[in-house]
């Protein structure tokens, strides 16, 4: 059978009902009940994926690519019609080579997009809302187990992921080492400073403050918290780019044909980088649920590699056969790149930062990813050099 580029096509039911899954096709596991970190059940979690290759006979050439806050598992293209985030880094031939590796990209629990979440519905029918549980890195990693468990993998060759990728990816190795061959953490940390739970809590105060909320259960309603999200949004967004990019790009520019902004007043036009913030606020809220955000956002917060073991250095010291690859972006100014060197210096094997050069900041994890290409294939990909996908 030829695959048609369609997603119509390839919903998630007709992909169930193939012999094998196309690539880059979301497809639904129900993993079963689930007893998160903090004590809470759920009585199902289903998982949202997406693959891209094939898994080769002993099972060795598995990759997991791990989203961040907003991302989701879309990361390349494959048979559907949508571009995906990594489309430059995997896929046929490239850094991530699918003709090699059979790739794998879980949407994180508490999100919106393919796995359970506030919006998903609780046995009765109704939203879970404000009764989701808090869902932390180690419950999305618990349940991937899940995933790799159900598709036959034993140990992913690698686990990648940028930002809160990253730090899934992190976690993974820490949790599962003898699960883990590589890991690659990109603009991420062993855990989340005071400075970024700060940024991070006036975007969750912006949506819960936001009179649409309704304290978490707002689906049945007609208004939802898209003015907070949107400010939370923003506000991260800022965190994503840097101050001379800004500056470089936007100055004190006035935004199109709008009113001056020379003259003060408040009917004055807005800047350009005032537009440019309104148009990344209004993306998002156009695709992404408050409560995922929500959940997410508090998910990072909580991101301590530390929890359930003595120190840092006791939790990265279960990473002594892991090969780990640690990068940064230059110029990141939310996941700083000292952290990226800290938490090297900390490993059990030496490890030397591999950095991303970006006047942008943070986003430069997305947008100049191809940078590690090198990196990746002299320390991750070439180790074995026979691996192959088995034909068919
Ligand atoms: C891991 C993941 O997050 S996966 C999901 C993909 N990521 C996201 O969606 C996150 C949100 N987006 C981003 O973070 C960034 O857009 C990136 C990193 C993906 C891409 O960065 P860049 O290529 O530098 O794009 P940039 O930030 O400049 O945004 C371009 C957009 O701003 C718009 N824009 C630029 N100037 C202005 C302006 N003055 N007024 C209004 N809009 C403007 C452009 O029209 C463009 O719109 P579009 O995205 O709807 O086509
Ligand atoms: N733009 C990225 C940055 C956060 O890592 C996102 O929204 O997920």
């Amino acid at each position: 059978m030829s695959v048609e580029t369609n997603v119509v096509l390839y919903d998630a039911e007709t992909a169930a009902a193939l012999d094998y899954a196309p690539d880059g096709i979301l497809q639904h596991l129900k993993t079963g009940s689930y007893t998160f970190e903090t004590g809470a059940t759920l009585p199902e979690i289903v998982l949202g994926y997406e693959t891209w290759g094939t898994l080769n006979a002993d099972a060795s050439n598995a990759v997991l690519i791990a989203h961040a806050l907003t991302g989701d598992s879309h990361v390349a293209r494959g048979a559907s019609t949508e571009p995906g985030w990594w489309d430059g880094f995997v896929g046929p031939g490239k850094t991530v080579d699918t003709d090699k590796y059979f790739v794998v990209a879980a949407n994180m629990v508490g999100g919106c997009s393919g796995s359970t979440g506030p919006a998903s519905l609780d046995p009765d029918g109704v939203p879970w809302g404000s009764r989701f549980p808090f869902t932390t890195i180690k419950d999305s990693v618990r349940l991937e187990a899940r995933l790799a468990d159900e598709l036959g993998i034993a140990a992913w060759h690698t686990v990648l992921g940028g930002s809160m990728g990253g730090a899934r990816a992190l976690e993974w190795a820490v949790e599962f080492p003898e699960r883990v061959r590589n890991c690659v953490v990109v603009a991420a940390s062993a855990e989340s400073s005071a400075e970024q739970i700060a940024f991070a809590q006036a975007q969750t105060a912006a949506i819960k403050l936001d009179p649409e909320f309704a304290g978490g259960d707002y689906y049945a309603n007609e208004l939802i918290p898209s003015a907070g999200l949107g400010i939370a949004r923003r506000i991260a967004h800022i965190t994503y780019r840097t101050a001379t990019e800004l500056d470089v790009r936007f100055g004190r520019m006035p935004q199109g044909d709008e009113l001056p902004v020379s003259s003060p007043g408040l009917d004055r036009g807005r800047y350009q980088v005032e537009s440019y913030l309104d148009h990344q606020a209004s993306k998002l809220v156009g695709r992404f649920d408050a409560n995922s955000y929500l959940v997410l956002t508090e998910a990072l917060m909580s991101h301590d590699i530390a929890r359930g073991h003595e120190s840092i250095e006791a939790a990265l010291a279960r990473l002594a056969e892991v090969n780990v690859l640690v990068a940064a972006v230059d110029s990141d100014r939310l996941y700083w790149p000292e952290q990226s060197e800290r938490l090297a210096a900390l490993l059990p094997n030496p490890c030397k930062v591999q950095y991303i050069t970006s006047p942008i900041g943070h986003d430069g994890f997305l947008t100049d990813i191809e940078q590690l290409g090198d990196a990746l294939g002299e320390r991750v990909f070439v180790r074995e050099p026979d691996i192959q996908a088995d034909a068919g």
